[in-house]
């Protein structure tokens, strides 16, 4: 229990027959105990194996667990009113009866008298009927004969209850002999017209008729068990037994009502048309802010390695090899043409004439950056033409045939993640360099290449495109799996990249 726990409901018992099709029985009594808002326990005293259609095998549950059950519930949990529903035999209703003496709860107590399903099986044996009159019917506060049980319980011949002055009849007659305060004759068998039920009540003697207008269907099956489980959740609640009864049959009528249909026989009523589904909702994403900042820190620490990539520092210090720089500036030369398609695919995947200049631009920047190349290539000897005709590495083509594919089969958001490795990258690698107080700047060949990245220009690119991704982020709010999605095409370019400066360093 927590410091804010809510009242108790009140604890309502059923103690009846499972039905494994789900619409009678404890089933039924225990939706019908939740839709009253009460607390539902159960001691199952059978088990069926019934579907709409048919009950198609019982099997008891031996007396002594049934007694267990009883005992183990009242001992413990405070429970102010009970059902019984179908009750099988002689055994079965001796262990019901011991364990509610042996209890004495003292609370209400419905029993409905189940002997056969709408479906035809038998669910209390014929011998059994002298028990359920002599034993069990004394200790019930209410009873709710359906007009064949009616006349099994008073002994008379089958259809000699067919009209609403021989119901009342029976209620009055069952109350007096069986000693039980309040008579529930159900009338739905009675045909055509409004439904009447008939209930008669010992302490004053009366009877009284509650009409419902009869709802044409097929989804009765448990209505009965529904009936009495309602009385019993109503009784918990104080009510007097008429009201109980009244409420109780308004739940069923309308749980008729809105029935939907299960199976291909007799369907269950709709125990939960009065119940709002779940108010609680679905488990939102925080979407990650920045989401730049998240992509990195959970990159397993392939960022860091990637923007401290030896193939930077030796070039920041001046130490690197003059092979492995020139193998770079060519390949890299035929990365930028790819990385200045995919900058055009992304303008072409834009919405507004402002991306779409963003995106040409940075194409635009793309040429400009391959021209420097061009020009450290010259000074070192090495012709435009030389460069044209290199033969693209394949740590290349992964590189930006990924990227190119993430663009052709994936949306905007995910293509400009998969480029804002190389983007952001060189812009941070390159001011990592400028800060480190043991980079070489004059004299150092290779100071104009980090320079070129580490200027206004650059950044101010690397800025724009940080800022798109984080608008087409929170303008999206991401499902957990999308967010895992780009985090990986994140991940894998990183780890391209790396691979283009092993590359480069292995030469
Ligand atoms: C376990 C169990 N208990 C009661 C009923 C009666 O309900 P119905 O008369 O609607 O078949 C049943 N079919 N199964």
């Amino acid at each position: 229990m927590s410091v804010n726990s809510p009242a108790s409901p009140p604890a309502v018992l059923t103690i009846a027959g499972s039905d494994s099709g789900g619409g009678a029985g404890i089933q039924a009594d225990l939706k019908t105990f939740m839709a009253h808002a009460t607390y539902g326990l159960s001691a199952v005293v059978a088990l069926t194996a019934q579907n709409t259609q048919s009950v198609q095998s019982v099997f008891a549950v031996p007396p002594s667990m049934i007694s267990e059950q009883l005992d183990a519930v009242f001992s413990d949990i405070s429970i102010k009113a009970a059902k019984t529903g179908m009750l099988m035999d002689c055994a079965t209703i001796e262990a019901v009866v011991n364990a509610w003496k042996r209890n004495a709860p003292g609370i209400p107590l419905v029993v409905d008298p189940v002997m056969v399903a709408t479906s035809g099986g038998r669910l209390l044996k014929e011998d059994a009927i002298d028990a359920l009159r002599q034993k069990l019917l004394p200790l019930a506060t209410l009873v709710t004969p359906n007009l064949r049980e009616a006349e099994v319980l008073l002994d008379m011949p089958e259809h000699s209850i067919e009209t609403i002055e021989e119901m009342q009849v029976a209620g009055r007659e069952i109350g007096q002999r069986f000693g039980v305060p309040v008579v529930v004759v159900k009338g739905g068998h009675l045909a055509n017209g409004p439904i009447v039920d008939v209930v008669f009540e010992s302490k004053s003697q009366e009877t009284t008729c509650i009409e419902n207008p009869r709802v044409a269907s097929t989804s009765t099956h448990g209505t009965g068990c529904t009936l009495s489980a309602a009385i019993a959740a109503n009784l918990a609640k104080d009510m007097a037994p008429l009201d109980a009864v009244r409420y109780a049959i308004k739940y069923v009528n309308q749980a008729i009502q809105a029935a939907y249909p299960v199976g291909h026989g007799h369907g269950p009523v709709n125990h939960a048309y009065a119940l709002t589904s779940l108010a609680i909702p679905p488990p939102t994403v925080q979407t990650p802010y920045p989401f730049t900042a998240y992509l990195k820190a959970h990159s397993n620490g392939l960022w860091d390695k990637y923007i401290r990539h030896a193939f930077v520092r030796q070039a920041g210090t001046g130490t690197l090899r003059r092979p492995a720089f020139i193998y770079y500036l060519k390949q890299d030369y035929i990365y930028l043409k790819h990385y200045a398609r995919t900058n055009a695919l992304a303008a072409f995947k834009s919405d507004t004439m402002r991306e779409i200049g963003g995106m040409a631009d940075i194409a635009l920047g793309c040429a400009r950056e391959s021209e420097l190349h061009v020009k450290m290539c010259s000074d070192w000897g090495i012709s435009r033409e030389e460069m044209e005709n290199e033969q693209e590495s394949w740590a290349s083509v992964a590189y930006t045939r990924y990227i190119l594919d993430k663009g052709t089969s994936s949306d905007l958001l995910e293509l400009l993640v998969a480029m804002y490795p190389c983007l952001l990258g060189y812009g941070e690698a390159a001011v990592c360099q400028a800060e480190d107080p043991e980079t070489v700047t004059e004299g150092n060949e290779y100071w104009p290449w980090i320079s070129n990245y580490a200027d206004a220009h650059f950044q101010d690119a690397v800025r724009k495109g940080r800022q798109q991704i984080e608008d087409l982020v929170q303008q999206e709010q991401p499902s957990q799996a999308r967010l895992n999605r780009l985090l990986k095409t994140f991940v894998d370019t990183t780890a391209l990249e790396i691979k283009f400066w092993d590359s480069a360093l292995e030469v």
